[in-house]
């Protein structure tokens, strides 16, 4: 991995004024919008966008994709059962997709973002809005979808959001009542997409803190799949919850030392969505690991896995980011070596098992009550100093 680019510090730069002013749109014709990606997820969300009353114009890869959503108003392959708005429309042609849209919202596999942005970015307004929908790193840099969008396209901070929450995309098709968050560093822009990102079933919330709300989704898929291998073991509830809250503090942990707010993973983005995918066996990442917990290799769940698992290509970006910032996160250390090949399933959550030398604080390595998030921050490491001061 090349050296990531910091995370853009600070809690206070996370929350930015907006520089630029944006064109009003227009409140009386629906706001025309394009989703790219007609998978699971960019079909739902072409789906909530549609029934909230927006144009939407669909970009799929294959042109029988496109056709058969416009034609036939089914994704058969990915939202099987599932009927879409008459009025959603789907296109192979990005031009013809893109050309016109004041939103454009992204839902491809993360890995394939940076391809796609090149074809993107001649095809875009001068002040379309960018929405990523995706919940990855990038492998060989280890920048968050909404970084990899800026520094591609060239566009502002503010002219960036993200939407993340607990979202699997087949309860939301089947119209089953959800929310979700959509953050960006310009609060205006976040509300613009929240207010067309939103129907009877689907309840938009907005924030500032776009780093938080990107990781919770990140780092949740990581957890997920540790889930997934207690449950392959065949080991039961009170593994799960274990790994569930410890998973939780150290997503936190992570979250704020790249400078992401404490309360963002404890909200939608982070204990919301770390819920609905450890425990739902239509979690991709779940079932992943559920696999690997059965004793496939990776390149065996890779093949069994039709759809895109995001986390199983997070780990390494995400340790090696951990490591940088002092930050520790056993569980997610188990998962990439059930991932590698080098620890059997069986032994998950050794953190959990092994003695350590003296008992460890639940809440911080003082032993006294410290906030969610510094469970497992290295005493004297630089994150440490900056949360408690170098006196403690
Ligand atoms: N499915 C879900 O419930 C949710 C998924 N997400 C996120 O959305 C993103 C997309 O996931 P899904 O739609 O679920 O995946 P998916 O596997 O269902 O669909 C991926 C789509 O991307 C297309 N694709 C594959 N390679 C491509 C490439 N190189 N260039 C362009 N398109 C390509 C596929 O043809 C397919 O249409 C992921 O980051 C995922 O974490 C976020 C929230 C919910
Ligand atoms: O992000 C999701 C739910 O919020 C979907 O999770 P999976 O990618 O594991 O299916």
């Amino acid at each position: 991995m090349n050296k990531p680019r910091p995370n853009a510090g600070t809690r206070a730069n996370t929350i930015r004024r907006r520089p630029v002013v944006l064109t009003k749109r227009s409140t009386t014709a629906p706001t025309r919008v394009a989703v790219l990606g007609t998978g699971s997820w960019g079909t739902t969300f072409a789906k909530i966008l549609a029934d909230g009353g927006a144009d939407v114009y669909m970009w799929a890869r294959r042109a029988e994709a496109a056709a058969a959503i416009d034609r036939e108003h089914r994704n058969a392959e990915y939202l099987p059962g599932v009927t879409l708005p008459a009025n959603l429309r789907a296109t192979s042609d990005l031009k013809a997709a893109i050309t016109g849209a004041a939103v454009v919202f992204i839902a491809v596999p993360s890995q394939a973002l940076r391809d796609n942005l090149t074809a993107i970015k001649p095809l875009l307004g001068r002040d379309t809005i960018v929405v990523s929908l995706m919940k990855g790193v990038e492998k060989q840099t280890g920048l968050r979808m909404s970084q990899v969008i800026e520094q591609c396209l060239e566009i502002e901070p503010e002219r960036v959001a993200v939407a993340s929450g607990p979202n699997l995309a087949m309860e939301i098709a089947k119209e089953q009542p959800t929310a979700a968050v959509i953050s960006s560093v310009s609060l205006e822009t976040a509300q613009e997409v929240a207010l067309l990102a939103r129907n009877r079933y689907f309840r938009t919330f907005v924030n500032t803190d776009v780093i938080g709300t990107e990781f919770g989704g990140v780092l949740k898929n990581l957890i997920a799949v540790a889930i997934g291998i207690v449950d392959g073991v065949g080991y039961g509830e009170n593994t799960k919850a274990s790994i569930i809250t410890r998973g939780l503090v150290e997503m936190t942990d992570f979250a704020v030392a790249q400078g992401a707010h404490a309360e963002t993973l404890s909200g939608l983005a982070g204990l919301g969505d770390l819920i609905a995918t450890c425990q739902s066996p239509l979690s991709r990442n779940n079932t992943a690991g559920r696999l690997l917990g059965q004793g496939y290799s990776l390149a065996s769940v890779v093949k069994q896995m039709q759809q895109t698992a995001e986390g199983l290509a997070s780990v390494a970006p995400v340790l090696e980011i951990a490591a940088a910032s002092g930050v520790e996160m056993p569980i997610v250390q188990q998962v990439k070596r059930v991932i590698e090949g080098t620890m059997d399933p069986r032994d998950i959550a050794p953190h959990l098992t092994t003695a350590s030398d003296e008992p460890q604080s639940e809440h911080g390595e003082t032993g006294e009550i410290a906030p969610l998030g510094t469970g497992s921050v290295k005493s004297g490491s630089r994150l440490w100093r900056r949360l408690f001061g170098s006196g403690r």
